[in-house]
């Protein structure tokens, strides 16, 4: 990094827009890091204190070092983005934020990776602007719909729902013990810098029980319509992922024309941070080829 290299960290990149997109008047954060030909845009999961720095911390340089611009997105009603209470599809929501984000800082067309709920709405934004995707890649999600082999809500959702309503350190902990495989991984730090995320916009964690009570179905089943979505597709999921179980990873290879798994033992629903280092090369590769 030289003297004119901007730092990575999140204060460094962090920026605000406001977009409105037809009814949709929002100011959303996002962060803005390295410059290149191609954007790679990340939307992360819907967990509690959750933000595209948390949840992409450990794959943002290796794409920068590319020459990739790497854009977090913080969805509506997460981190420094505005709040809102959302009884439709939250999918939709994301994906309409995101083409006013691009819109309003003057992208054409972005790779998007997509964590849980960021991977839904990557999908749903595919499925309304095919002409804006280049590659895309989804981690444990991509669509909503049951597992044909786990009771659902699955044991990872009912720990979040619990979390929102309910967010104290023990309940983090509960969480994130089943988030993961390897919870000897997570940090005193982490926690503190999740709890903290948490409890710094209450108004957050309020409106997403209030819109889960309006409507517990955030996330539709997009399964009939993946054929739609010809962009090439990497799925990574984690084999072990109590979240959103591997069957729905094996359903999106089946629907989408041009889609490829990869399955990591030993690994929960945070494939890109449980298991970085290949995760990063892994995408590197399929984003140049
Ligand atoms: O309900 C679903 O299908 C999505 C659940 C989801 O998005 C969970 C994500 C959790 C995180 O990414 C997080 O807490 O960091």
């Amino acid at each position: 990094m030289t003297d004119s290299t901007p730092a990575l960290t999140e204060a460094a990149t962090s920026r605000f827009v406001r977009i409105q997109e037809g009814d949709l008047n929002l100011q959303l954060h996002y962060n803005d890091i390295g410059q290149g030909a191609e954007t790679v845009v990340m939307l992360h999961g819907s967990g509690p204190g959750a933000s595209g720095w948390a949840n992409f911390n450990r794959n943002i340089e290796p794409l920068v070092a590319a020459g990739y611009r790497v854009i977090l997105l913080d969805c509506p009603g997460w981190s420094k983005s505005d709040p809102i209470v959302n009884t439709g599809s939250r999918s939709d929501l994301n994906a309409r934020a995101l083409k006013g984000l691009m819109d309003a800082i003057g992208l054409d067309k972005v790779h998007i990776i997509g964590n849980s709920m960021g991977a839904h709405s990557t999908v749903a934004f595919a499925l309304a602007h095919p002409t804006r995707v280049g590659k895309l890649i989804l981690m444990g999600g991509g669509t909503g719909g049951p597992s044909q082999f786990v009771p659902m809500p699955t044991e990872g959702i009912k720990l979040i729902g619990a979390l929102y309503r309910d967010p104290s350190i023990e309940n983090l902990k509960r969480m994130m013990n089943v988030f993961v495989y390897d919870a000897s991984s997570l940090t005193d730090a982490l926690y503190q810098a999740r709890l903290d995320n948490m409890l710094a916009r209450r108004d957050h964690l309020e409106n997403f029980v209030k819109s889960s009570t309006a409507n517990p179905k955030q996330f539709p089943d997009y399964g009939h319509r993946l054929g739609e979505v010809t962009a090439q597709t990497l799925v990574i999921w984690g084999r072990d992922d109590r979240f959103v179980p591997l069957d729905v990873g094996l359903r999106l290879v089946w629907g989408l024309p041009n889609a490829e798994l990869h399955v990591f033992s030993r690994c929960g629903h945070w494939a890109q941070w449980e298991h970085a280092d290949k995760f990063n090369r892994m995408v590197l590769d399929f984003l140049a080829h």
